[in-house]
């Protein structure tokens, strides 16, 4: 889709609405709005305005706000109808704007795609800003919000800058070893840079897993033997009925999915059939189901019928070594005391609600602790991870070569600077040069 033509799209969501925002980003921009306001409002103000079609049909009274290139959200001539949310004159905007030679519909995500390529938002930034329009829940719009912000867009670029730093440095030693400009015992500040680099990373992907989980959500898979109170569980948790009850084992088939909002996370809980011996072909395809939903866990409810061996059942789930496990002893209303002891089991009852509140704050113990707004400044997604781990591996390769061998050091240090310029869409080898030439008077 060619970058010259003008884009317009109603970015402001479901109709009807109170106020509708149509966006038009593109060279044809000005011309649209004389024609459709009779004028060009000026820069960055909202003006009332009748918005016409090309017949001179007055559609709707809004306001209307021009932003000229390059001081827009997309870098390009950008304007803003703001109309009345009726479907009606939405319609009829859209058709009136579609009617001119150079206008179309925008794509998903076409403004943000200009907004990249006019050097307004780098990758990690247009990431965070479709998260923040995703975020659900408050954690989310904290992560979200630190990466669309720009606060993590800070961390790459340092570490981009500095690594590149480092092997410019290497790069003139080559070059220029034998010229006095070049001072030669910078390999030592160098490999302490590099060190501490090593170090941010780790520490930075230390968040990833708390990244993950906000961003993602814990998922909790809630399973046990047919009958034990599964079904009853998610009901409870979710506070409806989502989930059929009934006192024949193997109700549940399919996987039910609930997603709660816990102290400002995502929390993703999924009731499964209960797992047996069955020669009933559904059921088998829902014990199927419950066991891949088993395998996806971050967080696993298992709930131990009275009638199982407990120590069975935790010494083969030790074998496993999957997820972490919350054991749960279920129906505690009809204890009548003389059973045996629960051990490590959590009682609770979803008649009574005993033990509801325990077991929420040992879920709340598998959530991130974050403390202040810095701790968002964790990576968000795996694409960052990778990357991340690729420059560390890189870096660690480059100081493991020995003092002679500046060549391998400073391709490893141009891989780490790539893979964490990748992350933010600005591997900008260009600079070297640059670099090299603010850092020592070559050719004076
Ligand atoms: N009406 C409206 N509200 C909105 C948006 C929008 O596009 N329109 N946004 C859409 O996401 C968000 C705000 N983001 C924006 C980001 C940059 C610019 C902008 O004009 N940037 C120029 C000038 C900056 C300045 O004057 O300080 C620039 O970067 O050069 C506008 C909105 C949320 N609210
Ligand atoms: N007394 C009591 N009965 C409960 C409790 N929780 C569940 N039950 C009953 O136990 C029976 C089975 O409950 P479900 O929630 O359907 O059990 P399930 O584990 O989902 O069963 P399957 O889907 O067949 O695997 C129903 O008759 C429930 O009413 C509880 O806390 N106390
Ligand atoms: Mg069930």
């Amino acid at each position: 889709m060619g970058v010259n033509d003008t884009i317009f799209a109603l970015s402001s969501g479901g109709l009807p609405s109170g106020v509708a925002v149509i966006r038009i980003s593109g060279p044809g921009c000005a011309d649209a709005l004389v024609a459709m306001v009779g004028k060009i409002p000026p820069p960055r103000h909202a003006s009332l305005c009748s918005i016409r079609n090309r017949n001179g049909d007055v559609l709707d009274q809004g306001l209307v706000l021009f932003f000229p290139n390059p001081a827009s959200f997309t870098g390009e001539d950008s304007a803003e109808l703001h109309l009345h949310g009726g479907r009606a004159t939405v319609r009829a905007t859209l058709d009136a704007l579609a009617a001119f030679p150079g206008l179309r519909p925008a794509e998903a995500g076409e403004f943000s795609r200009r907004a990249f390529h006019n050097g307004k938002l780098d990758l990690v930034k247009i990431e965070g800003l479709a998260d923040i329009v995703a975020a659900q829940t408050e954690m989310q719009r904290r992560l979200a919000l630190e990466h669309a912000a720009g606060g993590v867009s800070r961390l790459y670029d340092d570490w981009t800058r500095r690594l590149t730093h480092a092997r410019a440095m290497i790069e003139a030693e080559l070059d220029f070893a034998d010229e006095d400009d070049v001072p030669g015992a910078i390999a030592q500040t160098i490999r302490e840079d590099l060190r501490a680099i090593c170090a941010e990373l780790r520490r930075h992907l230390q968040g990833a897993r708390a990244g993950e989980i906000i961003r993602d959500g814990l998922t909790v898979v809630i399973t046990g033997p047919p009958n034990v109170g599964k079904s009853s569980l998610i009901n409870y948790l979710a506070g409806r009925d989502i989930a059929i009850v009934t006192d024949i084992p193997g109700t549940t088939r399919d996987v039910i999915a609930v997603d709660l909002d816990l102290d400002g996370f995502a929390v993703r809980v999924l009731d499964t059939a209960g797992i047996r011996e069955t020669a009933e072909v559904v059921e088998q395809e829902g014990i199927r189901r419950a066991r891949s939903a088993l395998a996806s866990a971050d967080l696993i409810l298992r709930l131990v019928d009275r009638s199982e061996d407990f120590a069975a059942v935790s010494a083969a789930d030790c074998a496993d070594r999957g997820a972490p496990i919350i054991y749960i002893a279920p129906k505690s209303d009809l204890d009548d005391g003389s059973g045996a002891s629960l051990g490590e089991l959590m009682p609770i009852s979803t008649r009574t609600g005993d033990g509801m509140d325990a077991l929420l704050d040992r879920i709340r113990q598998h959530l991130p602790r974050l403390t202040d707004a810095a701790a968002f400044a964790i990576p968000s997604r795996e694409r960052h991870n990778a990357a991340l781990r690729t420059a560390l591996h890189a870096i660690e390769d480059a100081l493991a070569f020995d003092s002679e061998s500046l060549e391998l050091q400073a391709e490893s240090l141009r891989l780490a600077a790539n893979a964490v310029g990748r992350i933010t869409g600005r591997v900008d080898v260009e600079n070297l040069l640059d670099v090299i030439f603010s850092e020592f008077c070559i050719g004076k």
